[in-house]
């Protein structure tokens, strides 16, 4: 890809929507819709997509956008009596021209900074007052960043609590190719089974049917290996301690309206999240969540790679 200077550009994306274009000087590139603050486009320096959005996305508000990174909150999923996932990801967001400093990555150059404050609408289904920053990043090696903040600004001493994740779907080359290491051995909550609580097994995860769990107090670094395409996403958390991974398979792809029905097999959801537990905020108090994003060559070793360097090294 042409290597330049890095930028930042707001343009017309699909449906008109605006969106902001973050490119490095490598050629890698990231893409960011205001509505949702939904990140839709990673690209390496050889402008390969590493997120999976289907070919049927709807880019027109109500539908939140399939694939890319929704931004779940204040709800994950079912969780609570918001709209599944809450309405982050179906809101119009702003360019906060006035971020106040993000600590650990200010040197980064190729970064948008997003607001999303209550409407009045809002406040009837959740009334609350808050403001969500979310901090979009490239870095200079290729990364994607995501860091939010969120503020309670109530001014009447009310305390509020949400869940939240960073829906990201990942690119795969065949979903029966790919493993997920730093999840073994750990409880989740099974989404097919009434959430009832597992242990998961001593293997890496492998996939060859539906699944939909949420793992529980989880490592702050997991592993997807793509073993066709050679590649391994690295995702690393921050104040996020579950972690989400859903494919919906063939049956439930039929079913989305707005996704092909083959297409489980190109993408995989592994979302760092705060379900169990959810984050509680008095007035005056932040969180901040952060995920950050790699995809490195898979380094193999007779054809089986060695998860303590792909987890530790
Ligand atoms: O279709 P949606 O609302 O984008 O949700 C997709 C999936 O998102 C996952 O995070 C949930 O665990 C699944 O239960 C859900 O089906």
């Amino acid at each position: 890809m042409a290597a330049g200077k890095p930028s930042v550009e707001l343009c017309k994306g699909v449906g008109g929507l605006e969106k902001v274009v973050l490119r490095e000087a490598r050629g890698t590139s990231a893409e960011v819709y205001l509505y949702g603050a939904h990140v839709t486009s990673w690209k390496n320096d050889h402008g390969e997509e590493l997120l999976f959005v289907s070919s049927k996305a709807i880019f027109k508000p109500p539908k939140a956008i399939r694939g890319g990174i929704p931004i779940c909150f204040p709800q994950f999923g079912g969780f609570g009596n918001l709209e599944q996932h809450g309405f982050a990801r179906n809101r119009l967001w702003s360019i906060d021209e006035n971020a106040p400093p993000f600590e650990g990555n200010s040197c980064f150059k190729a970064f948008v900074d997003l607001i999303l404050m209550p409407s009045e609408e809002d406040s009837k289904i959740w009334p609350h007052s808050y403001e969500f920053r979310l901090r979009v990043a490239l870095t200079p090696g290729g990364d994607l960043i995501l860091t939010s903040r969120v503020r309670n600004t109530s001014a009447d001493g009310k305390p509020f609590a949400f869940t939240f994740a960073y829906h990201t779907y990942f690119s795969v080359s065949d979903i029966s190719e790919v493993r997920v290491e730093g999840l073994e051995t750990l409880d989740y909550l099974d989404n097919l089974k009434d959430k009832e609580r597992f242990t998961e097994q001593g293997d890496a995860l492998t996939f060859e049917s539906e699944v939909d769990k949420i793992y529980l107090s989880t490592p702050t670094k997991i592993a997807i290996i793509d073993h066709e395409k050679k590649r391994t996403f690295v995702l690393r958390k921050e104040g996020l301690p579950d972690a989400v991974v859903w494919n919906p398979w063939d049956k439930k792809a039929k079913a989305m309206a707005d996704f092909g029905d083959d297409e489980y097999k190109h993408m995989l959801c592994v979302e760092a999240a705060a379900i169990e537990k959810p984050i509680t905020l008095k007035p005056g108090e932040e969180w901040k969540g952060r995920q950050e994003l790699s995809a490195v060559p898979s380094s193999y070793c007779s054809g089986q790679l060695d998860p303590q360097k792909v987890l530790y090294g």
